[in-house]
């Protein structure tokens, strides 16, 4: 049966004031969900130790389950006893393996789970993301694969494209990348320099990188794993540059997974985290594919040369929007992880004393340790609920896009770069908060905390640097504080420049009020977006240009953004929470959890908060 559970942990467990089942099952999106996360870990542990029965291993997981998901509902236990049952079944740490040996054990679990989820017909991607994660904790080798490249395909490909490409790569018959960024440019995409050159004489591109700077620089899977890219490149046709457009490109024989002719591939060295990941460099060149690996859901080459543009050259940008969804969501659940580690610790970690002589309390029992991590819960519990909320939008807004109705592009834009900004900045400093709140043992790898510090803060930096995303947003930002000042109708995510007041009926002797606090959100995020387009329009008076003008404002501009994707998250927490139809103990604990997140907030921000009174 299950190992014991240390007495303190038992004991601050069983003081929970609510349901902690009511809380996993809304976290993981309902019973059946959470039946399955839990089920697909049990199953293949099955397969892996022997001598335990299935009975056991679920006894075990229900158990640490329900004790666990008293903080934050999550299974983050079955991942450690993993990691133990793996270590002693073959699959070892690789915190003390070179990086080689390290990506080799990551692809050979990946390997494993990638057959095992074709066996098991797992379709949902979220399940498959549990499944693999279980597996390979840290960066995996085939993370490229498995989402932007697939999604490339699904997003850009015609159908027939999809018709032939989606099977290789669902079967693993091809490994795919995304390969865009470049050693010259990462954040300018109107300055990558890879060329796409068109060969009307045999309907073929020939594809180019003809500068230093122009390598592909950075990709996951680039350096050993993939055998085919989707590579964003330049396209030339008729002498003329017709901008950023995606293509298939074949990297590495598909028997010998050698690099074909024309091909240099190899891996760009050492990291600050994601070891597991071979991040690589791409040289082309004159490398010849023919005219039917261009992606031509939106924009087209037809056979004489002649380039058909897309409704919105913007649509070429749809697979960095998807995957910044992702990369909002995962923020939220790396900070969950962190979080939960920390403060099982606080509960079984006894330090010091508050009574001389009254014996070393839990850690957890100091009023310092509490602000470290129940802010963190807070905000764990913020960023997951705020980007299921974002989820919504972004889904309605895509299923008007699939129908042409390209109207909502520029929020999701807007909303996708803010918030991915704002919850990888928040994530990054709140898993450094959990892991230092662990004094020393938070720096042992064992810990966990520093593998999921060293990864997931490379999102402040990919799919978008975050400085850059939040100037995209303050774009859309701006235009519509632009329409505000003119009276014009505003989209309904950004009505609230025109509407709020600050009419805030709470006064300092009594409990706050929840509208009180959205509001204040609201006219914080109103006042620092004015102030932004004021400071713009300050500039234009001067005389500067309009982009000098945009440069002398950006540091507002980014406070607006982020103040816009504060807003949006306390807005999502609090009527989320409310609308939940949680019992009342949990409903009162969350709405308690979501004031803390709040005021919170406003102290950490209390300069704007004080300036718009
Ligand atoms: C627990 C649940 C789990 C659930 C299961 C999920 C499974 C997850 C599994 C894996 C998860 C994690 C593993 C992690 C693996 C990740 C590995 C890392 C992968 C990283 C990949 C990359 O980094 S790919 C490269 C990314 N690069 C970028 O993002 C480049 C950023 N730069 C740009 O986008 C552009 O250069 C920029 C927008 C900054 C400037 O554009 P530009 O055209 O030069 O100039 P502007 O004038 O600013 O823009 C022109 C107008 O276009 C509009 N616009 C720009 N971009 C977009 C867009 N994307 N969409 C729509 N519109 C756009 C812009 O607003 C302007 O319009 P306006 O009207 O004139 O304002
Ligand atoms: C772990 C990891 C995995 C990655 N995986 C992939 C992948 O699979 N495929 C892929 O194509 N790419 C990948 N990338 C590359 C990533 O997309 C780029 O690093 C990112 O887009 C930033 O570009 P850059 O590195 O050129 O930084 P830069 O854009 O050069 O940023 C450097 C600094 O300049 C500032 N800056 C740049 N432009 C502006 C501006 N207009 N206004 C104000 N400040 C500005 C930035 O804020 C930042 O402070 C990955 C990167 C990492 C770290």
């Amino acid at each position: 049966m299950g190992k014991s559970v240390n007495p303190d942990l038992a004991k601050a467990r069983s003081q929970a004031t609510f349901d902690p089942a009511n809380l996993t099952n809304y976290l993981y999106g309902g019973p059946e969900k959470l039946r399955r996360k839990r089920y697909l870990p049990a199953f293949v542990f099955k397969e892996l130790c022997t001598e335990m029965s299935l009975t056991d291993l679920c006894l075990i997981f229900l158990g640490l389950l329900t004790h666990v998901s008293d903080y934050l509902g999550l299974t983050l236990s079955i991942e450690n006893m993993a990691a133990k049952e793996y270590k002693e079944e073959g699959f070892k740490s690789t915190d003390d393996m070179s990086r080689e040996e390290a990506y080799e054990e990551s692809m050979r679990r990946a390997v494993y789970t990638n057959k095992r989820v074709l066996q098991l017909n797992l379709q949902d991607q979220e399940e498959q993301y549990y499944f693999r994660e279980i597996f390979v904790p840290g960066a995996n080798p085939f993370a490229l694969h498995y989402v932007m490249f697939k999604d490339a395909i699904n997003t850009q490909g015609t159908e027939d494209q999809i018709q032939k490409w989606l099977p290789l790569a669902e079967t693993y018959a091809v490994t795919g990348t995304y390969a865009q960024t470049e050693l010259g440019h990462g954040t300018f995409l109107r300055g990558l320099e890879t060329t796409a050159e068109y060969d009307v004489q045999r309907e073929e591109f020939i594809l180019n990188t003809p500068t230093i700077t122009s390598s592909k620089f950075w990709p996951g899977a680039l350096g050993k794993t993939a055998n085919v890219a989707i590579l964003n490149a330049k396209l030339i046709t008729k002498g003329r540059n017709c901008g950023m457009q995606s293509f298939w490109v074949p990297l590495r024989h598909l028997e010998t997974h050698q690099p074909l002719p024309g091909i240099t591939v190899g891996d760009i060295g050492p990291k600050f985290g994601y070891h597991t990941s071979d991040n690589g460099f791409l040289q082309l060149n004159r490398v010849r594919i023919p005219r039917e690996n261009m992606l031509m859901r939106y924009s087209k080459v037809l056979q004489d040369g002649t380039f058909v543009p897309p409704e919105n050259d913007r649509l070429v940008y749809v697979p960095m929007t998807q995957f910044r969804f992702v990369v909002i969501g995962r923020s939220g659940w790396t900070l969950a992880k962190a979080v939960t580690v920390a403060t099982r610790y606080s509960a079984v970690r006894r330090q010091s004393e508050i009574t001389p002589g009254g014996g070393e309390v839990q850690i957890l029992d100091f009023q310092t340790q509490q602000h470290k991590l129940f802010t963190q819960i807070a905000s764990a519990y913020a960023m997951i609920i705020a980007a299921k909320a974002a989820k919504d939008l972004y889904d309605s807004a895509f299923s008007k896009m699939e129908k042409g109705n390209l109207e909502d592009l520029p929020m999701l834009h807007a909303l996708t770069s803010s918030m991915k900004a704002f919850n990888t900045w928040e994530m990054a400093t709140g898993v450094e908060q959990c892991r230092m709140a662990c004094g020393g043992h938070g720096y042992l790898l064992a810990s966990g905390i520093p593998q999921m510090y060293t990864d997931m803060v490379s999102a402040c930096t990919y799919e978008g640097e975050n400085t850059v995303m939040c100037l995209q947003a303050a774009r859309f930002l701006n235009k519509c504080q632009e329409a505000a000042n003119k009276g014009e109708r505003l989209p309904q995510l950004t009505r609230f420049l025109q509407t709020s007041r600050l009419n805030i009926s709470s006064s300092l002797d009594q409990d706050v009020d929840l509208n009180d606090i959205i509001a204040a959100y609201e006219f914080r995020a109103a006042t620092v977006i004015s102030e932004a387009n004021a400071r713009l329009n300050a500039g234009l008076a001067m005389g500067k240009s309009q982009s000098e003008a945009w440069n002398y404002a950006s540091q507002l501009l980014v406070k607006a953004a982020l103040a816009f994707s504060h807003w949006f998250t306390v807005r999502a927490l609090i009527e989320n929470m409310r609308g939940a139809g949680f019992d009342n103990s949990t409903e009162t604990l969350l709405l308690q959890l979501a004031k803390l997140y709040a005021l919170d907030g406003m102290l950490r921000y209390s300069g704007d908060f004080r300036k718009v009174g």
